[in-house]
C-alpha cells in the first residue's frame, strides 16, 4: 500500500516505525530534522511541502493528516488540489471532526478519523476510529490496515465517542508514566538506587497489566488480593482514597475529553 504521510512529528514517527516494512511512505513535514531522522530510520522518501509531492501524493491511497489540530485547515487548503484520484484520509488529529475537515476541503467525503497511541512506536498502540458516510467498504478496510500494523482497532459507531477515546487511550500512555515517574520518585525518597527502582516499577507495571490482560477477574479483585487486611497495601490504598486519587484520575480523564470538544468547537466553527 502506499501512504502519504502529512506531518512527520512524534505520533507519525511511531505509526511510520511500525507500518515501514509493509508499505510505501512518503512524508511531507517542513521541518529538516524531522525528514532527516525519518528518511535515516525508515527509509522513507520526504518533501518541505505538500505542493513538492504532487506525485506521492497522486499515489497514495491513504493520506495520513498528523498535523497538530491547529494546523488542519491551512493543511486541508493545501491538500484541496491533490485529492483527484480519491485517496481515503486517515485523520489522526485530536478534535478535528469529519465534517469540518469535509468542508474545508470542498465536500471531500472519504474521511476517516483515528485516535492512536504512542505505544505504536513498539506495535503495541491501540487506536479508536471512525468513518465518515461517504467512506466505502474498502476505504474502512485500508484505514484498518494502516492502524493494525501498530496494534488493534476499535471501530466506533459515534464520532462523539472519539473524545472519551482519546480521554482513554490517546492521552492515556501519559497518564501511565506519570504514575511511573511517582513510583520512581517515591523508590528514590525511599533509599532505592534509582536504576532499581525503575527496573522495579516498571516490571510491575507490565506485570500488573498483563496479569489483569489474562485474567477473567475484575481488577478490582486482582487489587483486592493483593491487599491483606492491615497490611502494606491497605495502608497505601488506603492513603491514596483519603486523597481522592480515584476521583482525581476521572476528573482528568474528563477535561482531557472535554478539551477535545472544545478544540473540535473552536477550530472547526468555520
Ligand atoms: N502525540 C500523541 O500521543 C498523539 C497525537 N495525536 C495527534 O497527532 C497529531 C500530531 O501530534 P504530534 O505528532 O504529537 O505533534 P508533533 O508536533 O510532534 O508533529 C506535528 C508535525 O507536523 C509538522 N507540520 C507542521 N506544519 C505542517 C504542514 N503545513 N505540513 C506538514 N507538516 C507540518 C511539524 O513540523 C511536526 O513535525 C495531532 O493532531 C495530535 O492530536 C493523536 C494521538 C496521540
Ligand atoms: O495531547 C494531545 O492533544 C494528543 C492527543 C492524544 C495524545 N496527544
Amino acid at each position: 500500500m502506499k501512504i502519504a504521510f502529512i506531518g512527520g512529528g512524534n505520533m507519525a514517527s511511531a505509526l511510520i516505525a511500525g507500518l515501514a516494512a509493509h508499505a510505501g511512505i512518503h512524508v511531507v513535514d517542513p521541518d529538516p530534522e524531522a525528514r532527516a531522522r525519518l528518511a535515516s530510520r525508515h527509509g522513507v522518501g520526504t518533501a518541505a511541502a505538500i505542493d513538492a509531492a504532487p506525485e506521492a501524493l497522486e499515489a497514495a491511497e491513504v493520506v495520513v493528516l498528523a498535523v497538530k489540530p491547529q494546523q488542519m485547515r491551512e493543511v486541508a487548503a493545501a491538500l484541496r488540489p491533490h485529492l483527484g484520484r480519491r485517496p481515503l484520509l486517515l485523520s489522526i488529529a485530536a478534535g478535528i471532526r469529519i465534517a469540518a475537515l469535509a468542508r474545508w476541503l470542498g465536500g471531500y467525503g472519504a474521511i476517516v478519523r483515528a485516535m492512536p497511541n504512542t505505544p505504536a512506536l513498539i506495535g503495541m498502540g491501540i487506536t479508536g476510529m471512525v468513518a465518515g458516510s461517504g467512506v466505502d467498504a474498502a476505504g474502512r478496510a485500508a484505514a484498518d490496515a494502516v492502524m493494525r500494523a501498530v496494534g488493534p482497532t476499535v471501530w466506533l459507531d459515534d464520532e462523539a465517542l472519539i473524545d472519551p477515546v482519546t480521554a482513554v487511550s490517546g492521552s492515556g500512555p501519559a497518564y501511565v508514566f506519570y504514575f511511573l515517574e511517582a513510583m520512581q520518585q517515591a523508590a528514590r525518597e525511599m533509599g532505592l538506587d534509582a536504576q532499581q527502582g525503575r527496573q522495579l516499577a516498571l516490571a510491575t507495571f507490565t506485570g500488573a497489566a498483563q496479569l489483569a490482560a489474562q485474567s477473567d477477574e475484575a481488577v478490582e479483585v486482582l487489587r483486592q488480593r493483593v491487599t491483606s487486611k492491615g497490611g502494606t497495601t491497605h495502608a497505601a490504598i488506603s492513603s491514596m482514597e483519603a486523597a481522592g486519587v480515584k476521583e482525581a484520575i476521572v476528573a482528568a480523564m474528563k477535561a482531557a475529553a472535554d478539551r477535545g470538544r472544545a478544540l473540535g468547537d473552536e477550530l472547526g466553527k468555520d
